[in-house]
This record gives structure tokens, sequence and C-alpha cells, in this order.
């Protein structure tokens, strides 16, 4: 089945350049777009608006979960927070609304994750954890049918990339001279603490070796310009070093543009006949 009906979540950083780029990528346009923005949101930002135009025939724009589940997308892309996977998670995939989560750290959560997985089986559809920022999900993924010895992630961010987050409290963002490590922890807890800066630990671990198996380094670095992630694993199959240098979204520095593209190339694999 081709995908012709789309639903994004959020109308932010991920969401505006999802848009301009599905806006260059798709062949033809969707039949119809629906974004969902919090109550009393009504219409989309301008720059949002005219790209959305250009990616499909018919556009909404919704502050109403209710008008979502009424229009059956055929895929839901969350790429909102935290907060909107727990307010409308469940009742897109009870639904039978496939879900695509920018948010994969409400996962590190043990109760939303059975609650997610639930959903899912009832509406017999699929939650979908995109690589987001991150690479190297598929080979990880294949060797954890193996033995995983070791699964480690480094996130390094320019120090104004983690202002607003826990890492305020932990370090002077504004003095630092050199790098400096202010968390260091299982990915489960990096993903509960850091909900806008973490998520790739969550997806990472439930790729790989687990969420409290999975350990993770949180770096500001004020001679770096970029998110650089990087992927330690040790394994029977295989050792893989993964090194990513995102570049921030022009909207959020906190946010990698390679997690627009994952979740563009979410769209994009069910619009072709072959997939990669
Ligand atoms: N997996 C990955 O690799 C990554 C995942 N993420 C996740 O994606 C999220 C979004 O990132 P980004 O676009 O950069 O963030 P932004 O802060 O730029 O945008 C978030 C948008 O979501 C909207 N929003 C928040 N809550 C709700 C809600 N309940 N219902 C509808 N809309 C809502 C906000 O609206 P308002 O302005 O009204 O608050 C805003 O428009 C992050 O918070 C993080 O969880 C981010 C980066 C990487
Ligand atoms: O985009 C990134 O660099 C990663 C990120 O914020 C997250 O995992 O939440």
């Amino acid at each position: 089945m081709t995908l012709n009906h789309l639903c994004i979540i959020g109308a932010g950083s991920i969401a505006a350049e999802l848009l301009d780029t599905l806006a260059h990528v798709l062949e033809a346009p969707l039949e119809r777009l629906i974004v969902l923005q919090r109550a009393g949101k009504t219409t989309l930002p301008e720059d949002m608006a005219q790209a959305a135009s250009r990616c499909a025939i018919t556009v909404q724009a919704s502050d109403n979960l209710a008008d979502v589940i009424a229009a059956r997308p055929d895929l839901a892309i969350e790429c909102a927070g935290h907060g909107a996977v727990h307010a409308y998670g469940e009742q897109l995939l009870e639904n039978g609304i496939e879900t695509v989560i920018a948010s994969t750290g409400v996962l590190a959560d043990d109760a939303w994750h059975d609650r997610l997985r639930r959903a899912a089986q009832a509406g017999q559809t699929r939650l979908v954890l995109p690589a987001g920022a991150v690479g190297g999900m598929d080979i990880l993924a294949a060797l954890q049918n193996g033995t995983l010895d070791t699964v480690a992630y480094t996130s390094r961010k320019p120090p104004h990339a983690w202002r607003g987050s826990p890492a305020e409290a932990a370090v002077d963002l504004d003095s630092l001279t050199g790098e400096t490590v202010f968390f260091e922890g299982s990915a489960r807890r990096a993903a509960v603490d850091y909900p806008q800066n973490a998520n790739v630990a969550a997806t990472i671990a439930l790729a790989g070796a687990g969420l409290d198996a999975t350990t993770v380094r949180m770096i500001a670095d004020p001679d770096v310009q970029a998110n650089i992630h990087q992927i330690e694993i040790a394994s029977d199959g295989a050792e893989v070093q993964v090194r990513i240098v995102g570049k921030p979204t022009a909207r959020n520095p906190k946010t990698s543009l390679p997690t627009v593209y994952s979740l563009v190339r979410e769209v994009m694999r069910r619009r072709g006949p072959i997939v990669s």
C-alpha cells in the first residue's frame, strides 16, 4: 500500500524542516496532510503552511486528536516531544494508525513501553522507532541476535545545545573552556532526564543491549559546532564504531538534521515499490 495520507504531530523545528524536505523530494504530492498542534493552535505558521501546500493536495491543521483519528491517515509522525507521545500515542495505535515517534525516550519508562506495545497490538499496527539523529541501527539490531558485550554511546554538543536541560545544573555552560563530561550513566537515565537531547540513547538501547546495559556519556564541548554522536559496539559478530557529525537544524540547536531526514525516509520508504 502506498502512503497517500500523512499526519505530522508538532509544528516546531523538525516538523518545519520535514515539510520543507518532503516538498523537495516527493515526486508527486500526497493526497492529504493533517498537522496536529497543541490545543488552541488551529492554523499553521506561514512558512509551514506554504511548504505543506507543496507536499499535499489537501492540507488540514487541527488541534484535536479526534480529527486525526477520523481522518485515518496511513501514517502519523510525532515530532513534538515526550508529552505528545503521552497525549496521543496510545489512541493513534489503538485506532490502527501506524505511528513513527521521534521522541523514542518515552520508551525508557517501562510502563509507557508496555502501554504503547499493547496499544499497537490492540490496533494491529506498529510503533516505529526511526534511527533519528544516529545511524548504524541496522548492524546493531542484527548483532543483538548474537552476544553484545558492550554498547557505549557518547553525545558531544556545543554548550548552547544543552541549554534548558539538566546539564545547566551540572556545569556552568557559559564559562566552559574545554570539553566537559556532565553525564555518565545508563541509556534509561539519560533518556528520562534529557527528554529533548537523549532520545537516541533510547533508540540505540532498544535496538541493542537494552536500556540498562547501554552506557551513555554526554559532553558539552565549546570547541565543536556540530552535534557529534559516537557509538562503540563490541560483540561476538563484529566490533563497530559509528561517528556522526550532525549539523544542527536551523531552528533548534539541540536537534540534528539527520533526525529530519530519517523521518523523511520513513515517508519515502512507504511510497516506492523497492525499500532500502
Ligand atoms: N530521535 C531523535 O533522534 C530525536 C528526537 N527528538 C524529539 O523530537 C522532539 C521535537 O524536536 P524539535 O522539533 O526540535 O522541537 P521544537 O521544540 O522545535 O518543536 C516541538 C513542537 O512540538 C509542539 N508540541 C509540543 N507538545 C505538543 C503537543 N502535546 N501536541 C502538539 N504539539 C506539541 C510544540 O508546540 P509549542 O510551540 O506550542 O510548544 C512545537 O511546535 C524533541 O522534543 C525530541 O523529543 C529531537 C531530536 C532528535
Ligand atoms: O538530534 C540530536 O542530536 C539528538 C537528540 O536531540 C535526541 O536524541 O533527542
